[in-house]
Formats: structure tokens, sequence, C-alpha cells
């Protein structure tokens, strides 16, 4: 489902006389459907930028990115956007807040954009803010003002209301309190059972270690450093 082949990044400083960091040389990996895959590795190993470049964010300066047959690194913008409505979800650490925009309908977004009835979108989207403990008085108001353990459920919960062939989860456990990191860890386990392929960065080692399958220590992508 994501096949990514000898993938190189640098990034230029261009505030610094355009210095060209190389931070990423030949990373290779690949994650079937219904597996998820830890990236690990130390504090700047490049575990984020790795996402990053899979979700489009990012330019790789070589190397091929395959999510369900669409090469990212060569995609075109529309190109990117279709996958990301259909294929590829990204459950960022923070939730990019639009104002005015009620909290239900943040989280029912993804489906109301590929076309699911609305009344079927909106009741997913409640069985996720129920599962996540967002209280119904808030459903109504926009997340502008939400706590950011509130942002983050949210966030979570917009990230799982469609069903993604391939997911990135870049610390979906960090700082939620036991009840709601179960809930997060079951809805992986969900979306592995009906056959996501999971890219997760997870620093909650239990967390990792119940839900992914495989790790990869990007490391060993890192320019310079021994694996
Ligand atoms: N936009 C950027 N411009 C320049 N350098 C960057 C940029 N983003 C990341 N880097 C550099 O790329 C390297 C990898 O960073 P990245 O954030 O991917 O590491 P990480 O493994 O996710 O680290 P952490 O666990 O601390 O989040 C670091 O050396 C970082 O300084």
């Amino acid at each position: 489902m994501i096949e990514i082949e000898n993938l190189s990044k640098s990034f230029t400083l261009h505030n610094q006389g355009g210095a060209v960091i190389p931070v990423m040389q030949g990373a290779t990996l690949s994650v079937a459907p219904g597996e998820c895959v830890a990236l690990t590795g130390d504090s700047g190993a490049g575990k984020s930028t790795l996402m990053r470049m899979i979700y489009g964010n990012y330019l790789a300066a070589s190397g091929r990115i395959l999510v369900g047959g669409t090469d990212v690194a060569r995609a075109e913008p529309r190109e990117i956007l279709d996958l990301r409505r259909h294929t590829l979800g990204y459950v960022s650490q923070f939730l990019r807040v639009v104002p005015r925009v009620p909290t239900r309908d943040v989280v029912a977004e993804p489906l109301l954009a590929i076309g699911t009835p609305r009344d079927v979108a909106r009741a997913r989207a409640e069985e996720l803010l129920i599962r996540l403990n967002i209280p119904e008085t808030l459903w109504s108001l926009s997340p502008t003002t939400f706590s950011g353990g509130e942002q983050q459920r949210v966030n979570i919960a917009r990230g799982f209301a469609h069903a993604y062939p391939a997911l990135l989860l870049d610390e979906p456990t960090a700082s939620l309190d036991a009840t709601n990191r179960e809930t997060v860890l079951c809805l992986i386990e969900e979306a592995k059972a009906r056959g996501a392929a999971i890219i997760g960065i997870f620093h909650d080692a239990p967390a990792r270690d119940r839900v992914a399958d495989r790790e990869i220590d990007v490391s060993r992508f890192t320019p310079g450093r021994a694996a």
C-alpha cells in the first residue's frame, strides 16, 4: 500500500547563505495493508520529515513514494489533493482549526468531501466524538477555544472519520489520559483490522509495542550517522 524507495531529502537554508543540509539518504520501506510500522530513531533522525514527505508537504530530492499506486514525489498538486481526500489520512499533532466551523462538521468534513450523505457523515462524527469524550455541549462550537487536549481529540476523531486505506499518525497518544489513550489504540487496531496500512511515530513505547507490527529506525537513513 505504501512503498518508499531510495528517498533522499536536503533542506536549503535560504536565511543562512543557502547552506544545503542533507537530512535523509536512501530511505526504503514498505507497509502492507493491515500493517502498522513505527518509525523510531533519536530526536532529529528524520521521522517527522519522512512523514511530511509521504504526505506531500515536503518535496523529496530523489526517490519514489508510492501510496496506493500514486508517486507522491512526482504527483501534481491536484493528484496529491485527490490522494489526501480518498486514500491517505494524516493525524498530525495539532488540529488546524478553521474559525467558526462547528466541531461536529470539522470531524465530518473528510467524509462530506468524498460525497458521503450528510446524515451518515454526522452520525460517524458523533460516534467518534462520543468515543473520544468530547461533551455534546461542545459539538456545535468551533474548536478554536478548546483546550489543547480537546483539540487533539477532535483532531484524532477527524483523522479516523474516513476509512483511509493508508494512514500517517504523528504521536497519536501523546498527552492523552488513560481512557482516551485506550480509545485511540482501539481505533488504530480497528483501522488495521479493516486493512489500513499505517505509519506511526509513537514516543509512547507501550502503545508502539501494542499496535506496531514492525519498527524502522530512521537513523539508518540519516546521512553521516551509523544505524
Ligand atoms: N523545515 C526545515 N528546515 C531545515 N531543517 C529542517 C526542517 N525540518 C527538519 N529539519 C531538520 O531535519 C532533521 C530531521 O528533523 P525531524 O523533525 O524530521 O526529526 P525527528 O526524528 O522527527 O525528531 P523529533 O523526534 O525531535 O521530533 C533535523 O536535523 C532538523 O533540524
